[in-house]
């Protein structure tokens, strides 16, 4: 469990990034925060691991004060994967996800093992273990990060726009990636995103974010869909586009939620 409590984060110059945010993420479940440009996602992430500290209020993770962590262990006990994905250009694959185990004294040998499996886990071929990043699409650098994130077997797993620099099928696939991966290994996870297509298709609950990390709803995918908040969330979930990732039909007195193939997804509860 996350628990952001009375968050606020300025810096020097700027406006502020993120203004008394204040929730709890649930262990175990994706929770998915979206807003445009400049709303303080990643400003709320980062404060996660410690890269940044909250000017005031507190970060809690299962109740512990994350001020109370060693720095460099809390960073290195939580997966991270960032928009490009942040992997060593003079290491290899596996070189690049091994890099936690080994600082955490795991053998060599025995990281790269875990380098393979993870390698098979997020779909890439074992051939790729030993090329270097700048010979690998930008899908597979980006599976390579996930894999390099989970190299630690975390509990936490934080994704700053992960999917951001991909082609959109490529996109596609590596979300679908994600959602099999997830429901298997069940991390809590935090993911950042301004496309709101993603943060419904890969949130159990999604955080709507206006400037200032000021929240402008949160719920269930469906929920928000169904009922957005307010004209912002209705105008930022493009409430009367008719092609997206999920949408609501009305039949027999029931609100049903259809995927993107139109099977549905489940039932509204009145
Ligand atoms: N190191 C910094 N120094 C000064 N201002 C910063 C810094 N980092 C972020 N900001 C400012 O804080 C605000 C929130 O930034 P943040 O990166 O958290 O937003 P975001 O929602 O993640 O945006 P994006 O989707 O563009 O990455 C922005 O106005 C940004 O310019």
């Amino acid at each position: 469990m996350i628990e952001f409590r009375a968050v606020s984060k300025s810096f020097s110059g700027g406006a502020v990034a993120v203004e008394e945010f204040s929730y709890v993420l649930p262990s175990h479940r994706t929770v998915a925060l979206v807003g445009s440009s400049g709303s303080g996602k990643t400003t709320l992430l980062r404060m996660v691991n410690r890269m940044l500290e909250p000017g005031s209020g507190t970060v809690l993770i299962d109740g512990r004060d994350v001020r109370e962590f060693n720095k460099v262990a809390l960073r290195r006990s939580i997966g991270y994967v960032m928009q490009d994905g942040g992997l060593l250009p003079h290491r290899t694959v596996a070189e690049n996800i091994s890099t936690v185990p080994v600082l955490n004294r795991v053998s060599r040998k025995e990281a790269r093992v875990t380098a393979l499996e993870l390698l098979e886990q997020v779909g890439l071929d074992l051939t790729l273990a030993d090329r270097y990043p700048a010979q690998l699409s930008g899908g597979q650098r980006q599976r390579v990060g996930v894999a390099r994130a989970l190299a630690a077997d975390p509990n936490i797993l934080l994704m700053d726009e992960p999917f951001g620099a991909v082609d959109p099928i490529v996109r596609r696939e590596l979300q679908n990636q994600l959602l099999a991966l997830q429901s298997r290994l069940g991390k809590t996870m935090v993911f950042v995103t301004h496309d709101i297509d993603e943060a419904l298709l890969l949130g159990d609950e999604v955080i709507v974010l206006r400037s200032g990390g000021r929240i402008a709803q949160v719920g269930p995918p469906a929920e928000i869909l169904a009922a957005p908040a307010d004209a912002f969330v209705r105008d930022f979930i493009g409430a009367d586009r008719p092609e997206r990732v999920l949408r609501i039909v009305e039949t027999q007195g029931r609100k049903v939620v259809l995927d993107q193939a139109g099977r549905p997804a489940g039932v509204l509860a009145s």
